[in-house]
């Protein structure tokens, strides 16, 4: 047990190991329903990709900014085999993944750890500090791939491996994002001029693994920080753990938002909500640090092309790269993301 808890905490960056939780839940949580009952019990609004209903699919961008889509046509065995190559990843050696990952193009992989901000080369934003002492890590390690121009595979046969599989599930994701972005589109009534809003070059896949930790009882610590996501859309996959929560817009009530197998959540982000001129929402959204299981999740982020203007009366024009150089600012000098307010019209800034 002891040999166990050494080599499993080895694999974690140094910085968490203080706080890894010896409690561990091999034990999958026997969950007695079934996907439909699962459903039905579920608070967030559902989207069938199969058969888009656009009041349904407004209703969720308007109230919520996130809905969950079944029907997404994903092979099973693919999502299976992916999760599979991930754990295989993340339990290498800290020092291992290090070498492994500096040996390899950011434009391949790039590794991540104790923030989810990550410059345009897919290098971890420098964590904020407050006289010296990092102020807030978040509990988790991520791996940074960029999937929408061909990039070449790497030498490292595992590594090809995984980025080919990585390869096909970001294509799927790029006909969902399209399919969904038409969908709404056609309910803001946009114009084909603003093609340009959705890039499917420019998408990014992010694979995390969060550690179980435990932390004393004031210290409150998460696995992300609550934020919105700054992409057009996210599409996010979470494996049999949760941790998720959302900020239901009506009741301003944290709400968990469940992994139901065979499902996907979609988070509309930052520029949703500029191109839409506020009438959808970025949803606000964190992740919880589990006591006794590792959790797993995959996220698909794309965005607007570099030169594509957006164009909205409660904003000044910008660009997605003049809003992320803004963004890298903030938690660079601030320690936080201020996000839409400073491109506001009416802003204070
Ligand atoms: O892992 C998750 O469930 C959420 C990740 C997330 O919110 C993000 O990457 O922006
Ligand atoms: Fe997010």
């Amino acid at each position: 047990m002891q040999q166990f808890h050494f080599q499993f905490s080895q694999s974690y960056p140094p910085c968490f190991r203080q706080h890894f939780s010896d409690q561990i839940n091999h034990q999958s949580t026997p969950n007695h329903q079934n996907q439909e009952e699962q459903l039905q019990l579920d608070p967030i609004p559902l989207i069938d990709l199969r058969q888009i209903n656009l009041q349904k699919l407004e209703q969720a961008c308007t109230d919520w900014g996130i809905f969950r889509l079944i029907n997404h046509s994903i092979p099973v065995d693919l999502l299976s085999e992916l999760h599979e190559h991930t754990v295989k990843v993340f339990e290498l050696g800290f020092e291992s993944k290090q070498k492994l990952f500096e040996s390899i193009p950011s434009s391949v992989m790039s590794y991540f750890w104790g923030t989810p901000a990550i410059t345009p080369a897919g290098v971890a934003v420098a964590l904020y500090k407050d006289e010296g002492t990092v102020v807030n890590y978040n509990w988790v390690e991520g791996l940074n791939i960029p999937v929408g121009q061909s990039s070449q595979l790497h030498h490292h046969p595992f590594i090809s491996d995984f980025r080919k599989l990585l390869e096909n599930y970001g294509v799927h994701q790029e006909r969902i994002a399209r399919s969904i972005f038409g969908a709404m589109s056609q309910n803001l009534e946009l114009c084909d001029d603003n093609n340009g809003y959705l890039s499917p070059s420019t998408g990014q896949l992010r694979v995390y693994r969060y550690p179980r930790g435990c932390f004393d009882k004031p210290t409150k610590v998460w696995g992300m920080e609550v934020h919105t996501d700054s992409s057009v859309v996210t599409i996010l996959n979470q494996y049999e753990v949760g941790g998720l929560q959302v900020l239901s817009p009506k009741d301003e009530a944290w709400i968990d938002v469940k992994p139901i197998p065979n499902t996907l959540i979609v988070h509309l982000g930052d520029m949703m909500q500029a191109i839409s001129n506020d009438k959808y929402k970025s949803v606000k959204h964190r992740v919880l640090v589990n006591k006794e299981k590792e959790r797993f999740s995959i996220g698909y982020f794309v965005f607007p092309g570099d030169d594509c203007v957006i164009k909205s009366p409660n904003y000044k024009p910008f660009t997605y790269p003049d809003f992320r150089a803004q963004v890298q600012h903030d938690v660079k000098t601030l320690g936080l993301k201020v996000g839409l307010s400073r491109f506001k019209v009416n802003g204070n800034f």
